[in-house]
This record gives structure tokens, sequence and C-alpha cells, in this order.
């Protein structure tokens, strides 16, 4: 009887099962208010084609994306419920400013684990109250005042790479950004530096753990239970089977001290005299920005500003280091780029004051050659490989072009998500000719241009769109900036290691992103990109 019991139960279950499935299948395929646009039945049916693709293939879905599109059009239903868009002419309706609510998807909102983050907020008014609590600290003034801190570092680094490429040694650029990337974050914005440029070979373990973090996003979208999860399971047991995820939090831990200690700062500062206040007052961190915030109480709970600050140490690590190795592959690899940058940096060298070694940041910035070969290393380094996907919660988004010769016209309801990928946009041939090359000078404007060279010029500052756009850009782009100005102007000045650089064997690949982990990645084999000193050389 209790068997027979059992049984049916179990039959109930199962049928039960069937028909949910069924059902759901049913309103995926028919009803889903994206149920007629155009895309693989596969995927409007299940998450498990675009995990086949960014976890079985490792970062594959972007290109399937754009192979989707050529098929179907400029609008595509990528998995059940998201819409993506490859018309670069849609971005600055679907980024948007403050006058339009626009909020994140939960399922990609998810994929950092940090989802008390600004970062990882999905509702609009929430994101909003988030973000202004950081943005004081990332402004364009703030930045500028760290810029001696910047400069200190990166003179450092160069020391350590003219000390150590001088024992013929090869140098690994991309783990010397990483290093140094962190070292920025660690130093401006939790107030002590992580070491790492001054570890051995700069710490390569540094940026392949954060290259694994980041190809675990994939995972954490498709299964959000796996970062709560691995909290709870002891450390001990978790290096066992995922040895990154000890370090991760390790990394927590370290960042939960610094988060105590700067809060019992500010307390001791509030009733001591003195010296604590105006050691804050010189040089704020970003922990103490947030806490001396006036977010609500709640905002400021340890683990919230754990998730806010780790946040910002994944944000502005392999993005920078990754453009920084990028725009050093390509300056290497073409001799004329690089003389141009150096004639440039040299006459601006020569203009300084007696007594002055450096470039102050905002000649840098106006140099045009220089903001030129940044603005292409920030092009072929995409930013984020990813699509980011927005929902704008109560504005019809509507598509009307020709796309392609023919003519498309879409209302896509409120609620729905829709995304992006940078990545194809830096690579549309129609904006950027001969997408792959590395030439900075097709962002400069010569006296000669015609109005047409001037029109295509606009056209393609539009849609160059790192940082991405609207209130959930990227929070840290004049610290990025200020970095990315900084090492390039250090090392290509007159007496800078950089001008003493040779390619040792690197090559496009090294560099060019073939897998999305969301931050963009080479070949899995890539040794990154390596260099050694010419010697006998004082440029
Ligand atoms: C070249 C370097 C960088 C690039 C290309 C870049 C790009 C981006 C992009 C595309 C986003 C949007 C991500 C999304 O929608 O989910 C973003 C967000 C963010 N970035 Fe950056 N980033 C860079 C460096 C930095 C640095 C140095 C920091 C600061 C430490 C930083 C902090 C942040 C934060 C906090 C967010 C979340 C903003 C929000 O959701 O409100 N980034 N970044």
């Amino acid at each position: 009887m209790d068997l027979l019991l059992r049984s049916h139960a179990l039959l109930l279950v199962c049928v039960s099962t069937c028909i949910l499935a069924i059902v759901g299948a049913v309103y995926r395929l028919f009803y889903s208010p994206i149920a007629r646009y155009p895309g693989p039945r596969l995927a409007a049916l299940t998450f498990a084609y675009e995990f086949y693709y960014d976890v079985v293939c490792k970062g594959r879905y972007s290109w399937k994306i754009q192979e989707l599109h050529r098929i179907y059009g400029p609008v595509v239903r990528i998995n059940p419920e998201e819409l993506h868009i490859a018309d670069p002419a849609s971005y600055d309706s679907v980024y948007v400013g403050p006058g339009r609510s626009t909020e994140k998807w939960e399922y990609s909102a998810r994929m950092f684990g940090t989802t008390t983050a600004a970062v990882g907020t999905t509702g609009h008014e929430l994101h909003r109250i988030r973000r202004g609590a950081l943005n004081g600290f990332f402004s364009k003034r703030t930045v500028a005042n760290l810029t001696p801190t910047i400069q200190e570092l990166v003179d450092h680094g160069c020391e350590l790479l003219r000390r150590r490429g001088g024992a013929n040694c090869v140098l690994n650029l991309r783990d010397f950004f990483a290093a140094f990337s962190a070292d920025v974050i660690g130093l401006v914005a939790f107030g002590s530096n992580y070491g790492l440029l001054d570890r051995e070979d700069f710490e390569p373990a540094w940026q392949k753990l954060m290259m694994d973090l980041s190809s675990g996003t994939h995972i954490m979208k498709q299964f959000p239970w796996t970062y709560p999860l691995l909290k709870i399971i002891p450390p001990s047991i978790v290096s066992l089977f995922h040895p990154p995820g000890t370090h991760l939090f390790n990394i927590r831990n370290d960042i939960k001290l610094k988060i105590e200690e700067t809060r019992s700062s500010l307390n001791s500062s509030s009733t001591d005299n003195g010296k604590n206040v105006r050691e804050l007052a010189s040089q704020p961190t970003a922990l103490h920005t947030l806490l001396t915030s006036a977010l609500p109480a709640a905002e400021l709970l340890t683990p919230r500003l754990e998730d806010e600050a780790f946040t910002l140490l994944g944000a502005g690590t392999l993005t920078t280091a990754h453009t920084l190795t990028t725009l050093f592959y390509h300056i290497l690899a073409n001799t004329a780029i690089s003389h141009q940058l150096q004639t440039e940096l040299s006459s601006l060298h020569n203009n300084l004051p007696p007594g002055t070694t450096s470039l102050p940041l905002a000649d840098l910035e106006h140099a045009p050659y220089l903001q030129a070969v940044v603005a292409e290393g920030l092009r072929l380094s995409f930013g984020v490989s990813h699509r980011l996907a927005r929902i704008s919660p109560d504005t019809v988004l509507r598509y009307e072009a020709v796309y392609n010769g023919r003519t498309y016209d879409y209302t896509i309801p409120p609620g729905v998500p829709v995304s992006m990928t940078p990545m194809f946009m830096h690579l549309d041939p129609t904006v950027f000719p001969s997408p792959h090359v590395f030439d900075p000078s097709r962002w400069l404007a010569p006296s000669t241009s015609s109005e047409d060279d001037m029109a295509a010029l606009k056209r393609r500052r539009a849609y160059l769109v790192p940082f991405s756009k609207g209130t959930r850009a990227c929070a840290g782009m004049w610290l990025a900036y200020a970095e990315l100005y900084v090492m390039l102007g250090a090392l290509f000045s007159p007496g800078g290691v950089g001008r003493r650089m040779e390619l040792f064997e690197t090559g496009s690949a090294d560099v060019e992103c073939v897998h999305d982990f969301f931050n963009p990645s080479p070949r899995l084999k890539s040794k990154g990109v390596r260099v050694v000193l010419r010697k006998g050389v004082h440029a």
C-alpha cells in the first residue's frame, strides 16, 4: 500500500513537471511579450542555448549572436527573455541618462555576485542612490587630485621594469598592468597598496585569478545559487574543488577589515582632534567617501560596502589592464605609430618648466596624437566584451530603421531586457573602416578634412562606447583615463622605458578577443604580451 502511494506521488510529480514544462514552453514560444521576435526557437525555449555557447564553448555566445544577426536582422531574441540589437544607431536609446528610468535585468546583474553593489542593483531608484554615493569620489576633479598618487605608482612600476628588464629578463606586460591597476585601486580606494608590482614577475597569479573569476560570471548568471553556496561551505573544502573561490573570499575578508578600520578611524576622528581629520580630508579613500556619505544606515552596513568595494577592485583591474596591454601591443608592433607618439611626448617635455620630470595629466589629455592613440586602444580593447542588458520599465522602445537594405519596425514593450555589444559596434566596418587595424589617425581631424570627413569622425566618436553610456555607465572612467594617460606618458616620454621595449614571441593573437568572459580574453594559451628591453637605447 505504502509502495503504491509512493509510486503515485512520484507519478504526480513527474506529470506535474511535464505539464509545467509544456505550459512554460508554449508560453515562451507563443505568448511571451517577445514571442514574435526573430531568433532560433531553441534560444527562445531555453537558457541552455546560451549555456552551451558561454559555458561549454567558453565565452562564445557573443559571436553566435553576431551570426544570428546576419540571419535574423538587427533585433534578435537571444534567450527566452532578452532581445539583442546590432544596430549602433540604437545605442543612445537603450543606454539612457537620468531622464528615463533604466533598470538592470536580474539575470545579468547577478553575474558578479555583488548584488548589493551599484553594479548589481536592478532598480533604478536604488541604483541612483548607491551610485550617487560613489560619484563624488570618481569625479574628474577628485581624480585630478589623485594623480600624484597614480604618478608615484607609475614611476615605481617603470623603475621595476627597467631593473628587471635590465637583466635580460622577459617582462610580461599583461601581468604588469594587472598588478599596477590593482595596486592603484588598493591605494586610492582602500588606502593601502596591494604591493603586487613588487612581487616576483608582477604576481602572474593575480591576473589569472581575476580572469578565472571573470569567466565564472557565465555560471553565476545561470546558477545564482553557486555564490551563496560557496559562502557557506568551509574554505578548506572550497579550496579542494574551486581554488579561485578561496582566493576570492580571502580578498573579500581583507576588504572587510579595511572597511572596519576606516569606520573606526572615522569614529575616532570625529571624537579626537587633529591629525586623523586632516589626513582624511587631504586624501580620503573611496571607503571614507562611502562611509561619510548621506546613504541611509542600512546602506552602510559592512556586507553591502564589501560588495561595493569588491566591485571597485573587480571592475577596475582587468578592464584597465587589458586596455593598457592592447595599447602597448599595438604601439610596439607599429614603429610609425610609436615614433609619432614619442615625437609628440618629446615636444611636450621640452616645454616643461625646469625641475619638472613628469608631464601633467592635463597636458597629456590635450595631446592630440596621444588622445587618438588612447581612443584607438579603447576601441580595440572594447571595455567589456559581454553584452550589457538594460530594462526600460515604463517606456516603449521603438526600432524603426533600414538595416542592410531592409526596413524594420519594432515596438519593444516596457520591461523587456534589451542588450547591445560594444565589441561589435567598435568593429563595425561601416563606422570604422578596416576595423581590426590599429589606426589612431581615424580619430584625428586634419585641417584639410571635408564636411563628410568631419561627419564620419563625429559618428565614430558617438559609437565609441568602452565605458557604456547613461546612468549605468562606468563609475571609474576618469580614474581609468588617468591611469592610461599617465602610464603612456611615463613610458614613452624621453628616457621612458617603453622606448626600449621590443615584443618578445608575441603576436596579435595575444590581444585579440576570442573568448567573452565578461572581460575580453585572447586565446586561452596566450602567455600575454611579452617584451624585452633593448640595450644601449637612450631615447
Ligand atoms: C579602461 C578601463 C575601464 C573600462 C573600459 C570600464 C568599463 C565599464 C563598463 C562598460 C561598465 C558597465 C558595466 C555594466 O553595465 O554592467 C563599467 C561599470 C563600472 N565600472 Fe568600469 N571600466 C574601466 C575601469 C574602471 C575603474 C578603474 C573603476 C574604478 C575602480 C571602474 C568602476 C566601475 C564601476 C563601479 C562600475 C559599475 C557602475 C554602475 O553599475 O553604476 N571601472 N565599467
